[in-house]
């Protein structure tokens, strides 16, 4: 099948290996339902830890926490939430490459389940559609908002564009502090984690070099 061909709902255009982990059934319950669960769990979590929920300031924490999970930091797994990503045509033939710059990460970190903030740059260079330039943005908020490690991120973000702008030509840096690393464990705040994925015009080191100047790498 043609790789560009493949309906971009959800990860389905992904290859399995870049997908997020997901239980076949993850979806068969309504958010409404994950909220009243989840806030019944975390009310244990926060008895076990010897807290009083009866306490004015603590009584609304499980249900906060539940909603802040199901509705603000976990979004983009369900696939219902997926932006539309709009594609025009390339009328004007550019060819060179576009670079949107400083979009802003705020993840979550799947062993830890602690904040990943930082930077993705992204650039490509269009063939027969260019897109929405506040699209990528969507994009790359909606790929953030799960539980995720950077390299993952990474290509989830690289291939949903490949396939939406009918190009192997882009390319994905993100650079990112991960607070499991500088709030706790080692308790380095000074280290951050850059990665970076391409594909197709990208991989010649002229284009690629062009492409780092530019974001200031
Ligand atoms: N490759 C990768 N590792 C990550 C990411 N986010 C967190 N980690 C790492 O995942 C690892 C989990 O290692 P474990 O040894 O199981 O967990 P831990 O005992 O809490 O590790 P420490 O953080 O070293 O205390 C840690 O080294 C984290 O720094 C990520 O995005 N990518
Ligand atoms: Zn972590």
């Amino acid at each position: 099948m043609d790789k560009y061909k493949i309906e971009t709902l959800g990860d389905n255009h992904i290859s399995t290996s870049v997908q997020t982990p997901l239980r076949p059934d993850a979806f068969e319950k309504s958010d409404k339902e994950k909220i009243k669960n989840i806030q019944s769990y975390f009310s244990k979590i926060m008895e076990e830890l010897g807290l009083d929920l009866t306490d004015d300031s603590l009584s609304g924490t499980p249900y906060r926490f539940a909603k802040m999970y199901v509705e603000e930091l976990f979004y983009g797994l369900d696939p219902k939430n997926k932006p539309k990503i709009s594609v025009f045509d390339n009328k004007y033939g550019y060819d060179k490459m576009l670079v949107e710059q400083n979009i802003t990460i705020n993840s979550s970190c799947e062993h830890h389940f602690l904040p990943i903030t930082g930077k993705a740059h992204i650039g490509y260079i269009p063939k027969n559609k260019v897109v929405g330039l506040s699209k990528i943005n969507r994009l790359v908020d909606y790929y953030a908002h799960r539980p995720q490690v950077q390299e993952r991120l990474s290509l989830q973000i690289l291939r949903d564009l490949q396939n939406t702008l009918e190009t192997d030509d882009v390319i994905v840096v993100i650079s990112a502090e991960h607070l499991c690393v500088s709030s706790r464990g080692i308790k380095d705040s000074n280290s951050f984690t850059t990665t970076i994925e391409y594909g197709g015009r990208f991989e010649n080191e002229r284009i690629k070099s062009d492409f780092l100047k530019l974001i200031g790498s």
